[in-house]
């Protein structure tokens, strides 16, 4: 997992072979040690280069090997005999050198990286602090400011920034290995007190209070909840203060805690899970690696509000050619600024050059036809959206892959509407969908595996998170959204405010409760959805309220303030007051209390005292069971498909893991029994009512995520 070469004489060249990033595992600690020693000990050897096989330095410690019982070498005293070495130790970094890898190169007495490299200390992402010396090695070789930002974001930095910073001591464009091996050569025999990081003092900074207090508050906004951040600004501090041995304790310390905490479980089960995604399967048993994408050069999008303004986007940042298209003139042409504002202001945020050349528009449908792939994008409307379809499978190429951006229409209905309907898929994107990372690709009964491999190595290559769904109503992310805002509905029934429900969720790390969110996203949405589907009538102020449609319980609340014109932010009004039409800041609107207490008069209601606790278990555990559900009918194949869409489209938060990962840690019997007492008392809410795969993963012994597959299989067999 190391082996050590002799090269140009009297250089030992130490290179780590664990692919496929060369994680630091059990066998490569036990390597990297031997090497070492032996290279040390060899009195031909007067310097050592340190490098990793296949282009990849090394992407840190090995995280499927964290836990109570980690065997093999301890990973700190390890790289530390590095830097006590007495012969200059030379890192030669390419592809990623992060976390341990970046550790283990801060050890190393000198860094020579090749200009494509990513460095960084991600741990933090992981619900860790870097602990194998970062917290106290960083600061010392570029300062506290700029490790504190790169310790507590875990961004990845370019060799051109970690050479400005100072992390690196040169930068390559030729053969890493060669220039390494060249500098080796060249320091053989020089002093290398001045290049052992743990040596030198932490730059002074004056104001040190002040500015860790700032970096400490801005740190508990930005990731509310979080332990692992704040854990990271502790250790620097440490490092700011206290002699190296002494940080090294503290950073252990803090290390420790964080170790077993559930965040990091959360978050490492967030890791793996993100890469899972991608290994997508179908009902028919195709799947990924049966699967071939066709490749896409030319796409087109059609109709360009909010959403195919910022596919258009993605898809040029992707290096795709786009033909944008939309028939009204005016919106063409502000789509135009838009697009090309937006291109611009990524490019000066990057530092590459905007893409803005491989987009040609069109107010022409039939500039379409011969683009390898089309996403349509125009209003949410069933029957104008089958129209476009129809248009489209007259006017584009033999192959055109068709993708809706529909966010619920059914899918079956615009394939029906092809003459090839195995080309159709859905490709689901998030506003914004330039920034928003997840992408849910909707296959429906016909779409071919192959569209489904295009779709999602599009996604890939824009960047996404692709999730491949089946074609139910709301497909997954939405249709676990439902339960979660009838139950957030039906508590301000029963005596809740909007700003208690939406605390309670924002305290549970939620960026936004479940109003504001509906009023950011605009409540005339879900309104005329609730009326095509024969839900929402008019009340009026006399009218009479029934709270039973459909056979179940329905809650009108949110039709009254859309006959109210309060369609939320965009309106100024919605469940709060925001000052003005667009406004952003939600504000407490009396004329809301007002409404609830005569509404809940005329239905003779009561209001009685909610608490937080009621308010997270009815809509946390009915959005869950709904998610089961989902599994169970096999809409998703997987619990980490679920928990990737709403960590990464619907402000989960990331350090809960997702809500399956949520339900398996607070305990799957906990969920069923509080569903079930739920149930019992509100038998018209069948959301509510735990559904056949919760009892039965109860009954098999609440399983851990990655196990309920099996069940799922059983029960779809079954059925
Ligand atoms: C950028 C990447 C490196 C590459 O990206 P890409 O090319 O797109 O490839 P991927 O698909 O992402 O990855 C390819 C496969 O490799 C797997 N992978 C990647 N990285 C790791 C990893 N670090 N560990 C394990 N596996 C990894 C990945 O899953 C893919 O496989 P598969 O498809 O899933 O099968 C990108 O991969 C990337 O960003 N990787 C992560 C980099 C990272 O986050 N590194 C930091 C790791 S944590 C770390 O380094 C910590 C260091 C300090 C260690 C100190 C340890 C002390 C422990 C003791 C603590 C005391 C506890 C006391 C407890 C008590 O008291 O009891």
């Amino acid at each position: 997992m190391a082996q050590l070469s002799y090269v140009s004489g009297s250089v030992g060249l130490i290179t780590l072979q664990n692919p496929p990033v060369n994680v630091l595992s059990a066998a490569t600690r036990q390597g990297i040690m031997e090497s070492m020693k032996k290279a040390l000990n060899d009195p031909k050897v007067k310097s050592v280069v340190i490098c990793g096989q296949n282009g990849v330095f090394c992407a840190g410690a090995d995280i499927k090997e964290f836990g109570p019982n980690i065997s093999g070498p301890s990973i700190v005293p390890l790289i530390y005999d590095i830097e006590v070495a007495n012969k200059p130790v030379v890192a030669a970094i390419e592809g990623s050198a992060l976390g341990g890898g970046l550790e283990l190169a801060l050890t190393c007495h000198y860094r020579i990286a090749h200009s494509k490299t990513r460095l960084g200390l991600p741990e933090v992402t992981l619900g860790l602090l870097p602990g194998a010396g970062g917290t106290q090695l960083l600061p010392r070789l570029i300062g506290i400011p700029a490790s504190l930002e790169l310790i507590t974001t875990g961004r990845h930095i370019t060799a051109a920034e970690a050479l400005q910073l100072g992390l690196v001591d040169h930068v390559t464009q030729s053969d890493t290995v060669d220039s390494a091996v060249k500098f080796a050569l060249s320091v053989e025999g020089e002093p290398l007190d001045s290049r052992r990081i743990s040596k030198r003092p932490c730059p002074h900074l004056p104001d040190l209070d002040a500015v860790f207090e700032a970096v400490m508050q801005k740190v508990r906004q930005k990731f509310y909840g979080a332990i692992a951040p704040i854990a990271c600004v502790q250790a620097v501090r440490a490092a700011a203060t206290l002699p190296f041995s002494e940080g090294m304790k503290r950073e252990q310390q803090l290390m420790s805690t964080l170790f077993t905490s559930g965040q990091a479980r959360a978050l490492q089960y967030s890791f793996f899970a993100q890469r899972a995604v991608g290994r997508w399967s179908m009902p028919s048993g195709a799947s990924w690696n049966t699967s071939k994408a066709r490749p896409v050069h030319r796409a087109a999008v059609l109709g360009l509000g909010t959403m195919g303004r910022g596919i258009t986007v993605a898809l040029a940042q992707a290096g795709v050619s786009v033909v944008a298209v939309e028939i009204q003139e005016k919106q063409l042409n502000e789509a135009r600024e838009h697009v090309y504002a937006t291109l611009e202001r990524g490019a000066q945020q990057s530092g590459v050059s905007p893409s803005c050349a491989n987009i040609t528009y069109s107010h022409d449908i039939q500039a379409v036809a011969d683009v390898d792939l089309v996403i349509e994008a125009v209003l949410e409307d069933l029957s104008l959206k089958e129209k476009v379809f129809q248009q489209l499978s007259a006017i584009c190429k033999p192959g055109t892959l068709l993708c809706s951006n529909t966010s619920s229409l059914d899918l079956n209905c615009l394939a029906s509407q092809t003459k090839n309907p195995e080309l159709v898929v859905g490709m689901h994107f998030f506003a914004p969908a330039h920034v928003m990372k997840l992408l849910e690709v909707v296959y429906g009964s016909k779409s071919s595996p192959e569209a489904v491999a295009t779709a999602m190595q599009l996604g890939k290559k824009m960047g996404k998170i692709s999730v491949a769904v089946g074609n139910c109503r709301g497909f997954v992310g939405n249709r676990m959204l439902k339960p979660y805002i009838e139950q957030s509905y039906f508590l301000l029934e029963e005596g809740a405010t909007p700003e208690l429900v939406d605390k309670a969720l924002e305290e549970f790390g939620f960026p936004m409760g479940v109003f504001r969110m509906s009023d950011l996203s605009g409540l005339d949405v879900g309104w005329r959805v609730r009326k095509e589907d024969g839900l929402a009538e008019p009340v009026g102020t006399s009218g009479q309220i029934t709270r039973l449609r459909g056979g179940r319980r329905y809650s009108p609340l949110g039709d009254i303030l859309c006959e109210h014109g309060r369609f939320g932010q965009k309106t100024g009004l919605g469940w709060y007051q925001y000052g003005r039409p667009g406004g952003r800041v939600a504000k407490s609107d009396p004329w809301v209390f007002n409404l609830l207490e005569e509404y809940r008069a005329r239905l003779g209601l009561t209001a009685r005292p909610i608490d937080q606790q009621e308010v997270l278990e009815r809509c946390l555990y009915s959005l869950i069971n709904e998610g089961l559900c989902i599994l169970e009918e096999g809409f998703a194949s997987s619990p980490e498909d679920i928990d990737v869409i709403y960590v990464f489209g619907y402000g989960w938060p990331k350090h809960r893991g997702g809500p399956m990962f949520y339900a398996s840690m607070v305990g799957l019997a906990t969920v069923l029994e509080r569903l079930d007492h739920y149930y019992r008392s509100n038998p018209d809410v069948p959301s509510l009512k735990p559904c056949k795969l919760l009892r039965q993963l109860v009954a098999s012994g609440s399983p851990p995520v990655h196990k309920w597959k099996e069940i799922t299989k059983k029960i779809q067999n079954r059925l």
